[in-house]
């Protein structure tokens, strides 16, 4: 049996009164794409940001490849291989696309003007990321130099998408990102995503959209009231049904049994 390369049990996050998360298990099997749903305030966010060490888990256990990990933060859990792509992207967008690909891992120049005088080897750090943006066809992306607000939405979404999946990640984690998105580039978007599990980093996918989600999830986490439901393929069921279970109209059948 394949064991999942992310996996939790028994996550518990309380805010004060509400219970965000009640022993929620997870999990993310290798090389798949895996989308969660869940009806406003389920707790999804809640989940990721457990998965990516935004918040700490009052209880319960994350193991990362078969290794019990706790993230002290986001940076910890991405020093680990664990990427998440915000809705609100983390960009800078008066930087370049080439800066914005290297945020907070700059590559120094070598010897001493790298080390004490800090300067930059931007011909090393634009070729990184050209060469980035091309393995993923987004080449459309002209010139490298350009600062991201002058990128369309599904390019931006595309650069961030590249940056996660440049530096060696285990798991994307991409919340929502379509959502802001018109319908050609969210189209770009979802080829993206499916390049990204081509190459073998598998993606866990937080959206709203359920013709999306039905359209490149290999297996849908079904959130409802802090904790997993169940977890559906997505030929096995419609669009309806996975709405339904979402908000608690319909039960699913191995839930029911
Ligand atoms: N920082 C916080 N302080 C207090 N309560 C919070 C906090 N973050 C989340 N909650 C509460 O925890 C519950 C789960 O929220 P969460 O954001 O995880 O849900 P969600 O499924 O992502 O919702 P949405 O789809 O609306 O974004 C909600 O009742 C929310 O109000």
């Amino acid at each position: 049996m394949t064991e999942p390369i992310l996996y939790a049990r028994n996550l518990v996050k309380r805010y004060g009164k509400v219970t965000a998360l009640d022993h929620c298990d997870f999990d993310l099997m290798p090389g798949e794409i895996l989308a969660v749903i869940g009806d406003n305030g389920a707790g999804k966010s809640s989940l990721i940001k457990a998965l990516s060490g935004a918040v700490q888990p009052d209880e319960g256990e994350i193991t990362l490849e078969g290794q019990k990990v706790q993230f002290g933060s986001p940076i910890d859990a991405r020093a680990h291989g664990i990427e998440c792509v915000y809705q609100t992207l983390a960009m800078s967008p008066a930087l370049s696309i080439a800066d914005n690909m290297f945020m907070g891992r700059e590559l120094r120049k070598p010897g001493i003007m790298g080390q004490w005088f800090r300067q930059l080897d931007r011909p090393r750090m634009e070729a990184f990321a050209r060469a980035k943006l091309n393995e993923l066809g987004l080449m459309t992306i002209q010139n490298i130099n350009q600062a991201v607000e002058t990128l369309s939405g599904g390019q931006r979404q595309g650069v961030a998408v590249a940056r996660a999946a440049a530096f060696g990640s285990k798991v994307v984690i991409l919340d929502e990102p379509t959502a802001a998105l018109g319908v050609k580039e969210s189209r770009k978007v979802l080829e993206l995503i499916r390049d990204v599990r081509s190459r073998g980093i598998p993606i866990i996918l937080i959206s709203h959209n359920m013709p999306h989600v039905f359209e490149v999830a290999d297996r849908i986490h079904i959130h409802r009231l802090g904790r997993r439901l169940a977890v559906i393929r997505p030929n096995d069921y419609s669009m309806s049904d996975a709405v339904a279970f979402m908000t608690g109209a319909k039960v699913p059948e191995e839930v029911a049994a």
